[in-house]
Order: C-alpha cells, then structure tokens, then sequence
C-alpha cells in the first residue's frame, strides 16, 4: 500500500536540537518509509492556539494517511488535537506516529520507546496501525473561555499544573534536560504548594471532596519527565486509569518521590487509584484556582471534564 505520509516537525523541540537535526532525520525516515512531506509548526503555543495543530489538520485535508509528529510530547499533543475537528476526525482511516526528539519523552515509555532516534526509526519502518484511547477535557482557558482540548498520555491538576507553570517559565534549566527542568520546576512550586480541595465524581460512582496533591487522568503511564504515575494505565483498554494523591506534605513529596519513578506510590495509603470512562472535577471553593497539566503544559484550570475516546486514533507503532 503507498502510503501518503506527513511530517509535522517542532523545530524549537529538544531545546532546538530537532530544527537543526531535521535535515538528517528527514533523509532517515524517507529511507525508512519513503517520500514525505514536512510542515513545520506556527507560532508559540496560546490555550487557543495549538502550534503543530494546524499544520496537521492541513496535511490530512491535504490527504495524508500517516501523520508523524516529530518534537516532544507537547508537540505530540498538538498533533494528536490537530486529528480532530468540531469533536469528529477528520480522516478516521488516517494513522498517527510519533518521534520522539523532544527533552522528556513520557508517552514513548508507555510503549516501551527508550532507544536512539534512529532505533525509532527504524522501528517505524516495520511498524503497523492499531488503535489507542484519546482523552477529552473541556476545561477553562486561562481567559476564562470554556475550552476542549484531547489528550494521548496524562493530564492533570494541582500541584502538576502549578509544576508546569513554573517549568515553562524556567528556560535555561530546561536546556538542561527534562528531568532536571521538573526536578528545579518541582522543588521551587513544592515549597509553597499547599492541597487544594476539589470535589471529584466519576461515572464509575466514585464522588468526593479530596484535598488534593496532584490528580492524574491517565491514558498513558507516565508524567512530568519519567515519572510512572499510572502504573496499570493501558492506552488501548477504553478506560482511564485515575491516581489521586491525597493531603501529601512536602516531606511526603520527598520521601515518595523515588517511590514514584519506580511507580511504587500506590500502596501509599495517601494514593487512591480507580478506573473511570468521565471524571468530572471542581474546586470545593469556587474561587480557588486549580492548574491543569496536559503533557507538560498549563493550559488552564477547573472545572473540568474528562471523557475516555475509546479507539479513537490509530496509532502507527
Ligand atoms: N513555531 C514555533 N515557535 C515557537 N514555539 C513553538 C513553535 N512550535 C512549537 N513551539 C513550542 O514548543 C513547545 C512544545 O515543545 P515540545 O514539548 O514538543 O518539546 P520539548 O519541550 O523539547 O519536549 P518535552 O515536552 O518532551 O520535554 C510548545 O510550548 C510550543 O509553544
């Protein structure tokens, strides 16, 4: 089958380094899958504007079959939203594929993804289409504007967004890899977090008020650079799979961080984890501000919804 396959390339991912590899890459994959087009994305990211969005939805309006995002997991996102228009796909036979050039990696390491950019590469080349769950959040855009957004990993809120928000701020230590970037990003807004308290519903009866760390409605199984939130998340199973971390102190964050890359927090009795299709969640107090993180952005804040799109994207793996 010939396949018509698009690029869609975050030149600034990895701290530049994906603009100044392109070149290379480009040869790479043309060699691996044959010819391809690349579009470059637009713009920095705004709550309303998606960088690599558009040029997504124009390579498959454009009749491409095969859209490979190549950036980070934010760039990532952003192509998996462009799949999207009006809450439909636009070409429900089109496959998603990703590279991974960007300075964390999260969704990869659901996949089992830790290799060089060429052993990707090459995995690419004998890869096949199969389905994967995508989330939708509506949620409030910094504006104040109600506003839908998908997701293919992990998003978030508490002291995740407000981590997010410092990161992004945070530039230089960015350039130093992203695990340093959320290590410094995590210190600095763990200081002064405190546990703000939302009440959650689910449709699979769950409806409390928690006093909440950081909630994560999981697709994929890991966040915030190589953290396994998620453990037993499985992005093709139809459901999302919930990790609350409850009234968590700083000393908590401390001595169960190491607990957390391994993904061994769960047996904390400050851990609650269930699975759900809708999660629904509003601060206990109207006019507390609870941040969002959707893969390592902070689009917005609650209230928010969130649906499970069972099979809703073929991804190329
Ligand atoms: N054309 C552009 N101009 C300016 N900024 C852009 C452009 N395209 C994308 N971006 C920015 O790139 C960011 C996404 O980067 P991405 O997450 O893919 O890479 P990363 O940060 O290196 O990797 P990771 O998230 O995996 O650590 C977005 O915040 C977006 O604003």
């Amino acid at each position: 089958m010939t396949r018509k396959i698009a690029a869609i390339v975050n030149p600034y991912s990895g701290g530049g380094k994906t603009g100044r590899a392109w070149p290379a890459i480009e040869k790479k994959l043309t060699r691996a899958l044959g010819p391809l087009t690349a579009y470059m994305t637009e713009g920095a990211a705004t709550p309303h504007h998606l960088p690599a969005a558009g040029p997504t939805a124009k390579a498959l309006k454009d009749g491409a079959d095969l859209v490979i995002a190549v950036g980070g997991d934010g760039t990532i996102n952003e192509v998996v939203n462009g799949f999207f228009e009006g809450g439909k796909p636009i070409n429900p036979e089109a496959a998603f594929a990703f590279l991974n050039t960007g300075t964390g990696g999260d969704f990869r390491k659901t996949f089992g993804y830790d290799g060089t950019l060429d052993e990707a590469i090459e995995k690419l080349g004998q890869a096949e289409a199969s389905p994967i769950d995508i989330g939708r959040l509506t949620f409030i855009a910094e504006d104040g504007r109600e506003t839908a957004r998908y997701f293919d990993n992990i998003a978030s809120f508490g002291l995740s967004g407000a981590v997010d928000r410092a990161v992004n701020k945070a530039g230089i230590s960015k350039l130093l890899g992203g695990k340093f970037a959320f290590f410094w990003g995590t210190l600095k807004t763990v200081l002064t977090y405190r546990p703000q308290a939302v009440r959650v519903t689910t449709d699979s009866g769950f409806d409390e008020v928690r006093n909440i760390s950081t909630l994560a409605v999981a697709n994929g199984r890991f966040f915030g650079g190589g953290m396994m939130m998620a453990p037993h998340a499985k992005p093709d199973d139809g459901l999302f799979d919930i990790v609350m971390m409850c009234d968590t102190t700083f000393k908590d964050m401390f001595s169960s961080s190491g607990s957390l890359y391994e993904g061994t927090h769960l047996a904390n009795p400050k851990v609650t984890s269930l699975q759900a299709k809708v999660l629904e969640a509003r601060p206990a107090d109207a006019n507390e501000i609870v941040l969002l993180d959707i893969d390592g952005e902070a689009p917005g804040r609650l209230p928010a919804r969130f649906e499970i799109m069972p099979a809703a994207l073929k991804l190329f793996r």
